[in-house]
């Protein structure tokens, strides 16, 4: 699913009023007739519903929301506010026909607003701003703003919570913005909901389909998309009939040191439950038994060292490598990864402690070979990019590096994001809180070391492993419960991940 800037949504409205024979008015009855849908879903007539209605479009559909809700007997109160004394024209028309079916609880704000006593029982419909905004909020609307966020009410917002801009707000006033308790996303989400420090504004989120043009969406170019289960599926390659292990390539995994085997025997088990036809795992011989023990299937390699990666490896044998779950920061280990990595000439994972090594090391970046996969989350990027004030600001230093490397990045957390060597940013939608636990990235590198094993491209890897591994987490989460579900819980829901998504094929 495409995210478009709030510029292309406008001229996705403009466009579908010009070629699918639906006025302007006509598509804001459309958007409105579904908010009311929604709100009615949830809220009954109980519930008065006091609507902050602004001057332009976003405005037109809270007006047109407040006149369906009263046609179905909710009590409704609307307050518009029009400083510069002009509405949109869609937003005017609404306004009358407000009018018309006998409204009475209408203000309309020019200068002196005298707000309502908001409860705990009403329902707020938030239609000051959309996707027109163009700077933040101050003034008499961040006053309003700070009013409804100080109120005890629900409150919801049409299209996006007033004050929120679509994409980059670096430069917003958090304070002015309003805090939804539910979001209805026109058509598209917007960037700005998928950035953790927004969860405060947008709420809960849902989309509301008002038959924006496809062809439209279709041919608009955009950087920012959502992985939806048809991207990943069609990937899926079948087995045939008489494959053996040797179609199945054969990875190395180089991890784990003194007190982290875990680490390597969770990528080991992610790995061989992801269909790699053979493993090898590269470890310190304190880890030997171990590993052998925990995952008989995979094949142990002694490193020269008893308590650390030490010396680095013959790739020959391999159609995979990853690299750093639990490897520890030892000089030694950062000197052998980055010897190993150098010249490497099959595909390539670095993970956790070898991306490490690089906030210490950052002229040796330019060693990463061409087209590796990097799975920083928050922290380990921030050590290689130095510090970022919010997400957007962090999502656009890790597409410069990206760029700069011509790698992939995997930036792990809630939507983990997959950016490409050419800039395009994959969002995964699968996976929940209870993933945010020890080693639950090292599952993740086992996926994907697997697939690039089995062929699968670097783009291909990198979408179809976090789609599977947030999958199998939601799967962990259903059986296990988000607070007790462990990293080992994920691997054994991998199975049924799986099967799940060669079946939905
Ligand atoms: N036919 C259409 O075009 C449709 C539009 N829709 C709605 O229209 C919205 C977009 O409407 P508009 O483009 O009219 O934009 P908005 O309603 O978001 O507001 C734009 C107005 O606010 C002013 N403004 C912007 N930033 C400001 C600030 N910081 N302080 C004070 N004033 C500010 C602008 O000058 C402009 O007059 C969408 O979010 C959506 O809710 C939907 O009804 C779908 C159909
Ligand atoms: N709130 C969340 N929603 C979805 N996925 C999450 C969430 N928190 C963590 N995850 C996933 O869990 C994994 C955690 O990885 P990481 O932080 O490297 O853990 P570790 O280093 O302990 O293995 C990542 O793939 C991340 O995307
Ligand atoms: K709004």
């Amino acid at each position: 699913m495409k995210i478009l800037s709030c510029t292309q949504q406008k001229e996705a409205d403009t466009y579908t009023i010009a070629h699918e024979s639906i006025s302007s008015i006509d598509l804001m009855e459309k958007a409105a007739t579904l908010i009311t849908e929604a709100i009615c879903k949830r809220w009954d007539k109980s519930h008065r519903i006091v609507v902050f209605a602004g001057a332009g479009n976003n405005g037109g559909d809270a007006v047109a929301v407040a006149r369906m809700l009263f046609q179905k007997n909710y009590d409704v109160e609307v307050y518009l506010f029009n400083i510069k004394g002009s509405l949109s024209e869609e937003c005017h028309t609404n306004v009358l026909r407000l009018a018309e079916c006998g409204f009475q609880k209408y203000t309309e704000v020019s200068t002196q607003f005298d707000p309502p006593k908001l409860t705990e029982h009403d329902i707020v419909i938030d239609g000051l701003f959309g996707s027109g905004l163009n700077k933040p909020l101050s003034g008499g609307f961040a006053a309003v703003v700070k009013y409804i966020n100080a109120a005890p009410s629900t409150v919801v917002s049409i299209d996006i919570p007033s004050g929120l801009m679509g994409e980059d707000n670096s430069y917003n006033i958090r304070q002015n913005i309003i805090q939804a308790d539910l979001t209805l996303s026109i058509q598209l989400p917007k960037l700005s909901f998928l950035f953790a420090e927004n969860e405060e504004f947008v709420g809960e989120w849902e989309l509301l389909d008002i038959g924006i043009s496809q062809t439209f969406i279709e041919e608009a170019q955009t950087p920012y998309l959502i992985t939806e289960p048809q991207d990943v599926t069609t990937l899926i390659k079948p087995r045939s009939r008489f494959a053996h292990k040797g179609n199945f390539g054969h990875a190395l995994l180089i991890a784990g040191s003194y007190g982290m085997a875990g680490a390597s025997i969770l990528a080991a088990k992610a790995c061989l439950r992801s269909g790699a036809g053979l493993l090898t795992v590269h470890a310190p011989v304190c880890n030997h038994n171990l590993i052998q023990t925990c995952v008989p299937e995979a094949l142990v390699q002694d490193d020269i060292h008893e308590h650390y990666f030490a010396e680095p490896v013959d790739i020959d044998s391999y159609q995979a490598i990853a690299i750093g779950p639990g490897l520890g920061q030892e000089e030694d280990t950062a000197l052998a990864t980055l010897e190993q990595i150098k010249n490497c000439y099959i595909p390539l994972i670095l993970d956790a402690d070898a991306l490490n090594i690089f906030g210490t090391h950052r002229n040796h970046l330019n060693k990463i070979p061409k087209r590796s996969i990097l799975t920083p989350h928050v922290k380990e990027l921030e050590r290689i990019v130095g510090r970022c004030s919010n997400s957007y600001e962090r999502l656009s230093k890790a597409k410069e590096l990206a760029n700069y490397l011509q790698c992939y990045i995997i930036l792990k957390g809630a939507w983990s994001t997959v950016i490409t060597p050419d800039g395009n940013c994959f969002f995964n939608p699968t996976g929940n809180p209870g993933m945010a636990t020890g080693g639950s990235g090292d599952v993740l590198t086992g996926i994907l070391t697997a697939l690039l094993a089995q062929g699968y491209t670097q783009e291909e890897s990198c979408k179809l492993g976090t789609y599977i591994h947030g999958l199998a987490g939601d799967i962990a989460s259903q059986r296990m419960g988000e607070i007790s579900m462990t990293a080992n819980d994920i691997i054994d829901a991998l199975p049924e991940a799986w099967k799940i998504i060669t079946k939905t094929k």
